[in-house]
């Protein structure tokens, strides 16, 4: 019989006993029990079977070799999954990490190095009165919850101190509240945003109306406009002038548009600009207002400037569909008179932060900056012809294996962009969501979804993956992934405040009748058939 042959065929005087008892002592080594296992078998199948019951131990034995090949490979793959999970775990923490320590110091990312402001404040050692006041607001700020603004000193540029010598630029002050419809009296207001220094911050989030109200009159207007449009050009030079005669504003543009309007004349040479990256990064503490005069894709620009804080942004319409520009051009000083007066409602347009994480710099401690988009971040499959294989994951659990063109994580205020084009809802930009729309899945079941404005979402480029994929953001800056590289994504601290002609609703809904013709049918005629 087959457990005596066992027997008289094991290597230890007595069988299944003295097997057991060359286990470890404690029992614990899986792999060794494994391993004895196998070479048991091993040893078993070398022995010269004896017909019929060798015949079922060799099955037998065969079927233990291959459970105990099936253990050890499971051992060894929970062991590299739990490897790479934490992996995963201690980037997201680092992320986190850094996240929260630049929102407590209230910083963009790319300001880390720079530290302007703090060095601005220090340096001001002759300017003691300054400085006392700008402790007194932010102890006030501590007590009361609302952070004042800091005290900034002109003559940062050449330029800027000719304009004008010695002139001190206080940051304007401003309060935003949540609007109840309805609500005449203030009881049901609530402070909702934190903001220091004049940098909103979304402390909290709620689909009601924002208004803004100012605390203090705004100063500095930094006027951005879509370039190779005559239209655009005229409008601005006009704009400049009105701005300074009127509302003896400080205007900045970008060098593009200073050059366009010296060559015009020399009066424009009060206008500021910048030099250099390092100036940009310090804009958000210095401009009071945006006015963006072009189509949507120069809002997405504008707010692409800023990688931290972003000031109030008024577009005024001068493209072809508009769906973030609600004032018109031909009314700009009206506009602009009740904007700088306020209150105004404004949309706070929630971005995405996107990191891409190379496997090639998977032991580096420093990872690459965020990109921030305001539509969205596409991954596709670029020029290839293959199809995109990309792994999602949301808060790291497996959400779905994208196969088809790509995939599109939109904010709301992208959900009429590109998403809508790939089949995605429409959403309100004042929803705080995620969209999640594929692009031509190769599945008929691939619907999209809305996540919720907390989670991080990874999407991975496998390893067994046929091509690489690349990722656009706002339409812009195509970054290739490699096999094993990844990107993540996550809500953004900073959102967008744009002002709005209405209110975000009213806006919204004019924006998607004008520009969509959105369910536009003729009426049907009541005469006709009929329920009585
Ligand atoms: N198939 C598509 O629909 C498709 C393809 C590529 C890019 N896009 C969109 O173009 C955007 C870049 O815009 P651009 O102006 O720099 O490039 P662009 O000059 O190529 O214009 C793209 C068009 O998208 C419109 N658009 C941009 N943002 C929008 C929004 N939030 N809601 C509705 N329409 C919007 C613009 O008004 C413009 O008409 C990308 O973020 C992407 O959403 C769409
Ligand atoms: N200040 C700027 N500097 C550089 N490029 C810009 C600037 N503003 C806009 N752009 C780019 O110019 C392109 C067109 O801009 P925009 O969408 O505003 O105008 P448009 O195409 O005429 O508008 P619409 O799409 O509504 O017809 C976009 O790709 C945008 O990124």
């Amino acid at each position: 019989m087959a457990p005596s042959k066992l027997n008289s065929t094991d290597p230890h005087e007595n069988g299944d006993a003295s097997f057991s008892s060359s286990q470890p002592d404690n029992g614990s080594s899986d792999s060794l029990t494994l391993f004895h296992s196998e070479k048991a078998v091993q040893e078993l199948l070398q022995q010269t079977p004896i017909q019929q019951t060798d015949d079922h131990l060799i099955e037998f034995s065969e079927a233990l070799r291959t459970v105990a090949k099936a253990l050890r490979r499971a051992a060894e793959g929970k062991a590299s999954a739990q490897a790479e999970a934490a992996e995963w775990k201690r980037r997201f923490e680092l992320e986190r990490a850094r996240n929260q320590q630049l929102e407590r110091k209230g910083k963009s990312p790319g300001e880390c190095n720079a530290d302007i402001d703090a060095q601005r404040v220090e340096n001001s050692t002759n300017q003691p009165m300054l400085r006392n006041e700008t402790i007194e607001q932010s102890e006030n700020c501590s007590t009361n919850g609302l952070c004042s603004h800091e005290i900034l000193h002109d003559g940062g540029t050449d330029s800027q101190a000719k304009a004008v010598p010695n002139r001190i630029m206080r940051k304007a002050s401003f309060k935003l509240s949540w609007r109840c419809k309805g609500d005449i009296s203030d009881q049901h207001k609530h402070d909702i945003v934190s903001f220091e220094r004049g940098n909103i911050t979304a402390a909290g989030r709620s689909s009601k109306q924002i208004s803004l109200k100012w605390e203090s009159d705004p100063q500095t207007v930094l006027i951005m406009t879509k370039p190779n449009s005559t239209s655009v050009r005229i409008l601005c030079a006009e704009m400049v002038r009105w701005l300074k005669d009127h509302k003896k504003l400080n205007i900045y543009v970008e060098p593009r548009v200073m050059g366009e309007l010296l060559s015009e004349s020399s009066y424009f040479n009060f206008v500021h600009t910048w030099k250099d990256e390092k100036e940009v990064l310090s804009l958000h503490t210095k401009v009071d207002l945006v006015v963006t005069l072009g189509g949507d894709g120069t809002v997405l620009w504008a707010a692409s400037m800023f990688k931290g804080p972003v000031p109030p942004i008024v577009p005024f319409s001068l493209g072809s569909l508009g769906f973030m520009t609600p004032f018109y051009s031909e009314h700009y000083r009206d506009c602009l008179d009740s904007v700088l007066r306020g209150p105004i409602s404004i949309t706070l347009r929630h971005r995405l932060q996107c990191y891409v994480i190379r496997d090639a710099a998977k032991n580096e401690y420093e990872m690459e900056e965020p990109i921030l988009v305001l539509n969205e971040v596409t991954i596709d499959r670029g020029i290839s012809s293959f199809l995109t294989n990309l792994e999602c994951y949301c808060d790291n659990s497996f959400v779905t294996c994208v196969q088809g063109d790509g995939l599109i994580l939109s904010t709301t205020s992208g959900s009429t962009a590109y998403s809508l084009a790939a089949g995605g809802s429409m959403v309100h930009p004042q929803v705080p969501g995620i969209l999640f729309t594929p692009i031509c899945p190769h599945s008929l079941s691939f619907r999209p979804l809305i996540l919720p404005e907390h989670v991080t979402i990874r999407v991975q480029v496998p390893f067994n993956s046929r091509s690489p994929a690349w990722a656009s953001f706002d339409g812009k800056d195509r970054k290739q992934l490699a096999a094993g590289d990844a990107l993540v994504c996550s809500m953004a601290p900073w959102p967008v405040p744009t002002a709005c002609q209405i209110d975000s609703t009213n806006d919204f809904l004019r924006s998607i009748h004008d520009g969509l013709h959105w369910n536009l049918r003729k009426t049907q005629s009541f005469d006709g058939p009929r329920d009585l």
